[in-house]
């Protein structure tokens, strides 16, 4: 695609996204845009369908009609377009068995550097995953997916079981990361995330909506104490 990307903001979008198990509708109609120096934020509430999204925009699970754009050309799956985004999801994305310099490999990035602002990381490079502590495992993952060169990350829960002193640092690291990515996250940690984010979007009763005033809209929606 010849985007200068220095200068001209990628953008992916996507609309048109309409899920329902059994007689429940997960997903109505849904719209998201999310653009290079973004974090995006997806607030709602346990089960309202904020994984199904991120899964369907992914390429992950397939939506008849759900149209994912980059620049305004149709990607879907967008997974299969080379350097264009990567995905946490809640469970354990990496091989439980390989060591987290293996995990680095195999996502074509330079560990030292991926964990760089966590020095106490470094130690952890050449033990196992599946031997990580469980906040551990998932900064790791965290981390690796936000320094490798995709345009977008899409993290499903990145704060989870991650001690509130490394939350921070890794806010740090989300900020600086922004610069060259778009970040569409979702999770429950509402006063962690809320600060980094330029956009919110709420999914509630399957309906997406931006909201003009993110702490305002959390707390009329009982999301946040008044
Ligand atoms: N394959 C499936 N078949 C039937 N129902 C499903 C399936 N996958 C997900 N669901 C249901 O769809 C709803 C949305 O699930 P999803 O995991 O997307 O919610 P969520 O907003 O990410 O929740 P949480 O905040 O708890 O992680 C849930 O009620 C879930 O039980």
């Amino acid at each position: 695609m010849a985007i200068n990307s220095a200068t001209t903001p990628w953008v992916l979008e996507a609309d048109g996204i309409q899920l329902q198990f059994g007689q429940r509708r997960i997903l109505s109609d849904v719209y998201i845009r999310v653009q290079t120096g973004q974090v995006v934020g997806l607030m709602g509430r346990n089960g309202c369908g904020k994984s199904t999204l991120l899964q369907t925009i992914f390429g992950g699970r397939h939506v008849p009609d759900a149209s994912v754009r980059v620049n305004g050309r149709y990607a879907v799956p967008a997974y299969q377009q080379p350097g264009l985004l990567n995905y946490l999801p809640q469970t354990l994305m990496l091989p439980a068995a390989i060591t987290v310099a293996e995990a680095a490999q195999l996502l074509r990035i330079d560990g030292h550097a991926a964990l760089a602002a966590f020095p106490e990381l470094q130690a952890q490079l050449h033990q196992r995953i599946g031997e990580l502590s469980g906040g551990t495992s998932r900064l790791v993952q965290v981390l690796l997916l936000l320094h490798a060169d995709t345009r977008f990350s899409l993290l499903d829960e990145p704060f989870s079981g991650v001690m509130p002193v490394h939350i921070e640092t890794l806010s740090d690291v989300i900020q600086q990361v922004k610069v060259r990515k778009g970040l569409l996250i979702t999770d429950h940690r509402f006063t962690e995330l809320l600060p980094l984010c330029d956009v919110v979007y709420m999914l509630h009763n399957g309906r997406l909506e931006e909201l003009p005033d993110p702490l305002q809209g959390l707390r009329d929606r009982g999301y946040l104490a008044s």
